[in-house]
């Protein structure tokens, strides 16, 4: 449709109001575009729609209906990691940041796609790690001596584990420095794209002014050249213009060069020419340091244990790191409940398989305090009334049956010797079953330890 609209008016008034343009899918047999204001919506009523129905007929459409809907503003405040650039062939292909000819450095006909890079992905925002350091070092030099450190940079690994993190972060770096560089990001799919867009409609000479002027080529998911005979071909023609020139080139693929199948000898060899370097999955401090940083980003206080439970449910992918961390905070926010081990265990519950949640002697202890009203200090102190003495039983039995902990590790920590313990534990175990009040609170205060039941105060 884009395509068709495209040719039937101005570049300038296509990127004005076409750019921006979401479709939302097909409700009740019209296609629905989502805009981003009600002026936008009533312009296009008024300008557009004939053009897209017509558009739609083009594709075959008998009865094309078309209508616009305003797109909610996006609240950054619950939406927590950024979405990545827009990889699709339809919106990354640079069309969604043209600036053309409005720049006096840019030639006509090209485009500039420095703003499509992800303002998030920036040098600061990178934890580094054991995982990622070479490669976050390989980043930093190139970005400090683009085209002579290594060139090309050559990052590979794992799907979400900041690959293109780190191009864009060269990206800005160098954008930021030496304004007048041209940045061109774009997906070995948009590449491809643009290249069949090129040949159709018989604009190779822009097609080539594009990639070959730039300063700074970032290509990302390169693997996917496999195959793909005349994309390589064109492929290895911009590599040499651009290397030639001493412009930096940097490449992403989820494997090494070797690796990628059906890829020509000639370009293999010229991405060995520069630096290799992988991203391997982070280590758990990694990890949990990089949800830390998300959430000081979006000022959360999230404690500590919190985010090392999410930490130890997801493990490789940091794209699903975040992800989980969003579900912890909306789950957290929509139920109006304080952050805890048990709300993030029930949270990732339906989407991980349910972990089983470490449960330290002071949870226990404040859970049984909360569950019988009483402060935690009461249960541990000297107090020989009912009142303190049941929930005191009931914490070293759960303590004993929900921890590791030995005996006389948690006599020590109610001040008593282990036999006090073994009494309270038998004394329970002998109750439950008889006493329904007691069954039922025990039953309930393990479910509530181990995140399987509602976090209605403060486990
Ligand atoms: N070391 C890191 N520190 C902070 N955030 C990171 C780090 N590594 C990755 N991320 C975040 O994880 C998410 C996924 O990263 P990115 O999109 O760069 O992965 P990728 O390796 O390019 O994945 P794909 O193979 O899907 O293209 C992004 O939101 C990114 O900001």
């Amino acid at each position: 449709m884009l395509g068709y609209v495209r040719k039937n008016i101005s570049e300038v008034e296509y990127h004005t109001w076409f750019a921006p343009v979401r479709p939302l899918g097909v409700q009740q047999g019209s296609l629905v575009l989502g805009v981003r204001n009600s002026f936008a919506q009533e312009w296009f009523r008024k300008h557009y729609l004939e053009l897209l129905e017509d558009a739609l007929r083009s594709m075959g459409a008998q009865s094309p209906q078309v209508s616009f809907q305003v797109l909610p503003a996006v609240q950054d405040a619950m939406i927590l990691p950024q979405d990545p650039p827009p990889r699709s062939p339809s919106s990354s292909n640079g069309r969604s940041s043209p600036e053309r000819g409005e720049r006096g450095s840019i030639p006509q006909g090209v485009t500039d796609s420095r703003k499509a890079l992800n303002p998030k992905y920036i040098f600061e925002n990178f934890v580094v790690g054991p995982n990622n350091n070479l490669a976050h070092a390989a980043a930093l030099a190139v970005a400090e001596s683009p085209g002579k450190a290594y060139n090309p940079l050559f990052i590979y690994g794992d799907v979400g584990l900041g690959k293109t993190h780190l191009m864009h972060a060269v990206g800005h770096y160098m954008a930021e420095r030496y304004p007048d560089k041209r940045i061109e990001y774009v997906s070995t799919e948009s590449f491809t794209n643009d290249l069949i867009n090129a040949i159709r409609d018989d604009k190779m000479t822009q097609f080539r002014n594009r990639y070959r002027s730039v300063d700074l080529l970032l290509v990302d998911d390169i693997q996917f050249l496999a195959g793909k005979e005349r994309t390589q071909e064109e492929f290895f023609h911009t590599f040499n213009a651009l290397y030639e020139n001493h412009k930096q080139i940097i490449l992403s693929s989820d494997r090494p060069p070797k690796d990628i199948q059906t890829l020509e000898g000639r370009l293999r060899s010229r991405f060995e020419w520069g630096l290799i370097t992988d991203i391997q999955s982070p280590e758990f401090e990694t990890r949990v340091a990089i949800l830390k940083m998300n959430a000081e980003h979006h000022r959360m206080n999230i404690p500590q244990e919190v985010l090392e439970l999410i930490a130890r449910q997801v493990t490789s992918n940091i794209r699903e790191l975040e992800g989980a961390l969003m579900r912890v905070v909306a789950f957290a926010s929509l139920n109006n409940v304080p952050f805890s081990r048990a709300v993030a265990a029930k949270a990732l519950s339906n989407v991980f398989a349910p972990q089983e949640v470490k449960v330290e002697m002071a949870d226990v202890l404040r859970a049984v305090a909360g569950h019988y009203n009483i402060p935690p200090d009461a249960i541990r102190g000297s107090g020989r009334v009912r009142e303190v003495v049941v929930p005191r039983q009931m914490a070293m039995y759960l303590i004993r049956e929900l921890t590791g902990h030995s005996l006389p590790e948690i006599g020590g920590f109610f001040g008593r010797d282990h036999s006090t313990v073994m009494h309270a534990v038998q004394k329970v175990t002998e109750q439950l079953g008889r006493d329904s009040e007691l069954t039922e609170a025990a039953a309930f205060l393990k479910r509530r330890l181990q995140g399987l039941e509602g976090d209605d105060s403060s486990v």
